[in-house]
Parts: structure tokens; C-alpha cells; sequence
């Protein structure tokens, strides 16, 4: 079908949900953006904003909102959920009597289900066996894409169907959609930077250097890429937009959310204080927490996830962890090169 034809639906108000549907409607694809509170989707169709997740920035008129998540269902062929994690299931579940065999899913959502430790890929195929599943996921600060800025992001899929019809939607002047079919290390990807966009925002409220910033993101590459890889994932998924990129963008701009948290942490706010002041989700945070516990149970090294754990949720000092990590016993750079075990 041209993607023009297409019927599209997005189930999520929040602000990535907003900019997805969004690019849709602004290339005529009809859209239908569903979200729990119905003064919200009113003001998308009356006043055309989003004024709680995307304050100044104009959407199109034709985005059509509702709180009806059969309406926004009816007839869409490709489906985008843009839910946090820990609401990502009951919202599938609410959407499942209105979903039919070989509708296509799609997950934009960065983050692990905590008591089955399932990415939101796996809870989509727990939960309706009979779709087609992807996962969208890059370098994606929803406030630049809503500005136009120049963008990229990641669609992977087993299918090929679902691949070329996510990139025929999506592709915009200022948005293009690279194809992947490493789901999980995509998916890993994203999910897993949030965590260290949390340790570059606390290192960075507390003064670091260019050069500490670099061995912080390179080091924090190393470290998912080892987790994903042990999880079954591709390391080469890494170096693409869904791995590096995303990982670069979120620990280096103030617009991330998780940045902004461990900034926060860093300015001396508790954890509490860093969360609630932010008001929009912060995925990293339970990553941590998640991560942390499988690693400990499958013996990954994960070295900065460990000290961060310490850091945010036991109150060590900084000073002290960092300190522990710079005089670990040296270890090899890259490790598919040279393993670390023969270092
Ligand atoms: N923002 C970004 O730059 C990007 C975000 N993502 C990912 O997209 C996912 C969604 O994030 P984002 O849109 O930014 O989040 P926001 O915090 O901006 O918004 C969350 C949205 O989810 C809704 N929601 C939460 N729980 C429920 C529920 N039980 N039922 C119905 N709706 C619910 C909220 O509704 P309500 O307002 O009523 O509470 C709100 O509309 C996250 O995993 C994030 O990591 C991915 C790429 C970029
Ligand atoms: O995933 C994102 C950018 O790609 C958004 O990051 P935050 O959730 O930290 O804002």
C-alpha cells in the first residue's frame, strides 16, 4: 500500500508519541493518535499543541486526537506504542480486543519490563501472537524532531514488509529511517544508553573534562555493547544510529531526560527531588535497577553500571566510585578484538 494510503495509529500522548504521529499527519497519512486524557487530545484537534510535552512547538492540523482507543484503532494498518515500560503492557492489553492478525506493531518505547525482564518487543509478541512486531529506536530528542531538525532513527523487524512500510511512512525532509534486523541489539540499544545519559549528566554537574566525557561514552559503549552481546544481540548493531548515535546524543544534550536527572543527582537533588521535578519519564532510572540485577545473576562485567547503582540508589559518594573505577585492575579497549580475558 503508498504510504499515503496508509491508516496509522499511535497509542501515546507523551512527547515522542506526539512527534511520531506527527510526522505522519504533516505528510497527509491519515493518523490517529490516542491518549488517556481527553482534554489533551481536544486541544491537539482544537488548538493543534501539545501543551503539556511539547510546549511552543505547532503540530499539524491534520493530527487527530481522541481518548477512544477503538476509534483510533479502526481500520489503522501500522501501529506505533509509545508508552513507558512500566505501562506498556496494560496499554497493549487495553488495545488487543481491537487489533486483527498481520497488523503491524511497532514499539518506540526504551526501556524493560522489570519482573519478566522483557523488552517491549517480547512483551508485543507475548501479548498478540498473530502481529507483525518492530521496534523504532535512535537518536531521537522528540523536541529537535518536533523543530525539524535534521534526524535519523532505526526501524527493525524481521519483517521486510514492516521495514519498508515504517520507512515509507516516517521518511520527511528533516527524518530518515535506516533498516535494521537485529531487533534486540536495537532495542538493547536504546534502552540501555539511558542509563549511562544518567552518569554523563552527573559527571557533568560535577565539572568533568572533554577528555573524561570521551572515556565515559566509549567506556559506556564497551559496557552495553558487552551486555547486549551476551543477551544474543549483534555488537555490530552498536556502531549504528541505534547504538553510538543514540548513546551520544542522550549523554550529551541537557534535552534528554535521563541527563537531566543525573544532573540533578549531580547538583545535589535526591533521587526523589531529580524525578519529580522533571514530570515526564525518565526510563534510565529502572534500567538501572533491572540491568544491575541481571548482570549480577548472569556474572556480566558492567562496571559502571555497578557504581552508578551505588551512587543513585545506596548514596556513595561519587567521589569514592569513581575512584574505585580509575584503579580497577586495566583491561583491553575493544574486547572483540582482544578479549578481555586475554589481556
Ligand atoms: N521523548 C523522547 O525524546 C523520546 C522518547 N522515547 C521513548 O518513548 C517512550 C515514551 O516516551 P515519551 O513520549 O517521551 O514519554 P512522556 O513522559 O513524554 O509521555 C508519556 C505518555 O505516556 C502516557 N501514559 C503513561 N502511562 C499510561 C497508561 N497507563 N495508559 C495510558 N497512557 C499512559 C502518558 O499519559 P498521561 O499524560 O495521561 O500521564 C503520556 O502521554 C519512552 O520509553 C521513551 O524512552 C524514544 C525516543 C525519544
Ligand atoms: O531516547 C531519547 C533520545 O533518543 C530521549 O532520551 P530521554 O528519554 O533521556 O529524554
Amino acid at each position: 500500500m503508498n504510504a499515503v494510503q496508509q491508516k496509522v495509529a499511535v497509542l501515546g500522548g507523551g512527547s515522542f508519541g506526539t512527534v511520531i504521529a506527527n510526522i505522519m499527519a504533516e505528510k497527509g497519512i491519515k493518523v490517529s493518535q490516542w491518549m488517556r486524557d481527553s482534554s489533551r487530545a481536544e486541544e491537539i484537534n482544537q488548538q493543534h499543541m501539545n501543551t503539556r510535552y511539547l510546549p511552543d512547538y505547532p503540530l499539524s492540523e491534520d493530527l487527530w486526537a481522541t481518548s477512544d482507543i477503538e476509534l483510533a484503532l479502526k481500520e489503522a494498518t501500522l501501529i506505533f506504542v509509545s508508552i513507558p515500560s512500566q505501562s506498556f503492557r496494560s496499554v497493549v492489553q487495553l488495545a488487543k480486543p481491537f487489533l486483527k492478525a498481520g497488523q503491524m506493531v511497532i514499539s518506540t518505547t526504551k526501556g524493560i519490563e522489570g519482573e519478566t525482564f522483557s523488552l517491549m518487543s517480547e512483551i508485543l509478541k507475548d501479548e498478540l501472537p498473530a502481529a507483525k512486531v518492530g521496534v523504532l529506536s535512535g537518536p531521537n530528542l522528540a523536541k529537535e524532531v518536533a523543530k525539524h531538525q535534521l534526524t535519523a532513527t532505526v526501524i527493525s523487524s524481521d519483517d521486510e514488509a514492516l521495514r519498508t512500510d515504517v520507512q515509507a511512512a516516517l521518511h520527511q525532509s528533516y527524518f530518515r529511517v535506516y533498516a535494521s534486523s537485529d531487533m534486540y541489539g536495537v532495542e538493547l540499544g536504546g534502552t540501555l544508553k539511558n542509563i549511562y545519559a544518567i552518569a554523563a549528566g552527573l559527571s557533568a554537574a560535577l565539572g568533568m573534562g572533554e577528555n573524561t566525557k570521551s572515556m565515559l561514552l566509549t567506556r559506556s559503549l564497551a559496557e552495553m555493547s558487552r551486555f547486549a552481546v551476551s543477551m544474543g544481540a549483534n555488537p555490530m548493531t552498536f556502531l549504528g544510529l541505534a547504538g553510538v548515535g543514540d548513546l551520544i546524543v542522550t549523554c550529551m544534550s541537557p534535552l534528554s531526560r535521563n541527563y537531566r536527572v543525573g544532573y540533578a543527582l549531580g547538583s545535589g537533588e535526591n533521587l526523589e527531588e531529580a524525578v519529580e521535578s522533571l514530570g515526564e519519564v525518565a526510563e534510565g532510572v529502572n534500567t538501572i535497577r533491572i540491568i544491575k540485577a541481571k548482570a549480577d545473576e548472569l556474572e556480566i562485567y558492567m562496571p559502571l553500571v555497578s557504581g552508578l547503582y551505588e551512587v543513585v540508589f545506596n548514596g556513595a559518594h561519587v567521589q569514592e566510585v569513581v575512584k574505585a573505577l580509575m584503579m580497577n585492575e586495566q583491561s583491553s579497549d575493544v574486547e572483540f578484538v582482544l578479549p578481555r580475558e586475554a589481556n
